[in-house]
Order: structure tokens, then sequence, then C-alpha cells
């Protein structure tokens, strides 16, 4: 394992002297309201958001996502229609925090530079925009409207296992020249194992850490969410996001509140009362979840083959549609190494399926 030692001090202080939560060593996030609308299946109420706004508020969470799963103007046939309109939840958010600023998430070509301008109209404060971690270029034009707009800017590199840590160094540099002052490394399918993380966090941190921050978005589907964002902030990463009782996509996202627990532990400031957040959890945050975020057998099979996270749920639909098995679609997605908005392409997977007898259906899944 190769890891470039990290000066903590200079890069807390390089956001900290940015933001009104100086004094913190890590700056957490939330996004149970916003990855969390993926295990929801976007049916978010007006009263859930608030009530969960208010309770991560209470805690101390300084950032709180909120956005349909696949973010602004993700709210579609493709990716399933939103319960309340997301640009109403930003508002309700936005009047209900006191303390916390409100981040919402686009993806260029879902999203449109209209909704960046509604959100912040909205209340929305922190602008993250999302690329495949290939593609970063694709994002140019939004960080500059977002910067203009006197937006705080973060970055997503998604799936982000599927890359070394030098191109996603390069790919974090694109990021920065358009104005971005926050590069995450996100492991979308929850595939990195804990020095792959490190190795990576670190090189973006090599390249771009005297002028930006770097974050790390964690998912469990390999059980290492806490592990590996613990070894994310070992390699420099400052901004960390986390979803209270894993309530995200897949197996959902590090689980903040252990999270906060370990941070106590180690000694880095968070600004988050444990023992607040983790009542937040049992009363406010289960109440609102279709079901816990569970390790089995789709989502395990998610963090062995690198499927992204939120294709859990249209696996699942195609696999009882067709009758087969929604373990091997995500096997077969990940051997096609499927990227965010190829969706379709877990229907034509589960028809392939359909045509194949047993034997060759084992045979494909042992191949994957
Ligand atoms: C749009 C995605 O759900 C962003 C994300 O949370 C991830 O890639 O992970
Ligand atoms: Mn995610």
């Amino acid at each position: 394992m190769t890891t470039t030692p990290v000066d903590r001090d200079t890069l807390t202080r390089t956001w900290s002297q940015t933001d009104a939560d100086s004094g913190l060593d890590l700056r957490l996030t939330d996004t149970c309201l916003r990855d969390g609308s993926h295990h929801k299946r976007h049916q978010f109420t007006a009263q859930e958001v608030h009530d969960i706004v208010e309770a991560l508020d209470d805690s101390g969470v300084p950032v709180i996502e909120v956005t349909h799963g696949d973010g602004l103007g993700g709210s579609s046939f493709n990716y399933g229609f939103s319960r309340t309109p997301e640009q109403e939840l930003i508002t309700i958010a936005a009047e209900t925090a006191k303390r916390a600023k409100i981040a919402f998430l686009m993806l260029p070509g879902v999203g449109t530079k209209d909704d960046i301008r509604a959100a912040q109209d909205n209340g929305g404060q922190i602008c993250r925009i999302a690329t495949h971690c290939t593609e970063a270029d694709t994002s140019r034009q939004h960080f500059g409207l977002a910067r203009e707009l006197g937006l705080e800017t973060v970055g997503f590199l998604m799936m982000s296992h599927t890359q070394p840590p030098e191109v996603l160094a390069q790919q974090a540099r694109i990021m920065v020249e358009a104005g971005n002052q926050c590069v995450y490394v996100v492991d979308s399918a929850g595939a990195l194992v804990m020095e792959q993380t490190a190795d990576r966090v670190a090189a973006v941190v090599a390249e771009i850490g005297h002028e930006a921050t770097v974050g790390f978005h964690g998912h469990e589907n390999l059980g290492l969410g806490v592990a590996n964002t613990v070894i994310a902030a070992r390699a420099g990463a400052t901004q960390i996001d986390g979803s209270v009782r894993r309530f995200g996509a897949g197996a959902g996202n590090t689980p903040l509140e252990a999270f906060v627990g370990v941070c106590d532990k180690l000694g880095w400031k968070t600004g988050i009362d444990f023992l607040t957040i983790v009542d937040a959890s049992e009363d406010v945050i289960k109440p609102a979840m279709p079901e816990e975020c569970q390790l089995d057998r789709m989502t395990l099979m998610m963090g062995y083959a690198g499927v992204y996270s939120s294709f859990l749920k249209h696996a699942g639909n195609a696999a009882e549609r067709y009758g087969v098995s929604g373990a091997k679609i995500l096997l077969e997605a990940g051997r096609r190494k499927l990227i965010g908005g190829q969706e379709d392409q877990l229907i034509d997977i589960a028809l392939m399926l359909q045509k194949l007898d047993q034997t060759e259906q084992d045979k494909l899944a042992a191949n994957s």
C-alpha cells in the first residue's frame, strides 16, 4: 500500500477559513434525505423532511443534503417520480434548519442550470455536482454558474472504484479548474476496500489539496462504510458523507451516527452530539424508513461486482417482472461495467437471462 502522508492541519485550515464551522476537524454531511431517497423510492413527505432536518440540525449536523436520489430533475419515468416536488422539500429543509446548511445534488444532463437557480432561491447553499469519475469535464459550466451565484461547490467523482488513483487526481484537477471547492471520492458501489480508498483519497489530496478540500462518500455493500471513511479521513479527506441509520442506496451509506461515535473515540471534532444523533436515529429516522437497509444477497453482490448502489430497486423490479434472479442481474451489470444513467440495461439483462436455462445462467454468473 502507498499512501501519501498528509498535513491535516493545512487541510482543515483550507476549508475552515471559508466556512462558519471552523474549529471542526471534519465537516460531516448527512445525505439520508438525498441518497436515502433511492431507498424510499423517492416518496418523502414534507412532514418527514421537516422532522428529519429538525432532528439532524438539533444534533449539530453542519450540512444536510436534500434532493431526489438522482439529483435535481431526477423525478422522471427513468429514475422514479418523487412524491413531493424536490424544490418544495429544499424549501422546507431551509426553513427548518437553524444552523445546518442545506446542500443539493445535480447531475449534468439530468438537472439543468435553472434547477440550480431554483434550488438556491429556495434556500439551498451548497451545490454538489456529480459526474461519472471519467467525465468531470461535463461539470465545467455548472461549477461556473454555481460560483457566479455565490454557492459553495462540491464535486462528486462517482464510481471511483473503477479508476486508478492517478485518473481520479486528473479528474479532480478538471473540477477544481472549473471553480469547484471540494472534490469527493465517491464509492458509489461500496466496492472499495480500505487501502484502495486511502490511495485514491491521497492521490486527490496530493493533486488539489492546497487549493480545495477533499471528501469521501461511502456505501455499505461490503460492510466497510465506517472503516473506509476512517481511512479516507486519515488519508486527508476532511469533508465526509454519511446517512443516519445507513439510510441510503444499496446497503446504505456510512452510518453517520456510528461514524460520529468513532470520531469521538479518535478525538476528531465533528460538532455533532453522539447521544442526540443516536436518539434521532431511533426516534425520527427509523420511522421514516420503509425498512432497514440490508446487507443481503443483492446488496453484497453490488459491492462484490462493483454495481452502482442506486441500481438496487431497478434490478429488483426487473427480477420480479421477468422472473429471474436479481443477484444475477447485478453480477452481469458489474461485468458490463454499467454506470448511472444505464438503468434501462438492467431490463435488457433480465430479458437475456430469461432466455437462458439454469446451467447457462450459472455459467454467466461464474464469469462475472
Ligand atoms: C446520484 C448518485 O446516487 C450519487 C451517489 O450518491 C453515489 O454515486 O453514490
Ligand atoms: Mn451514494
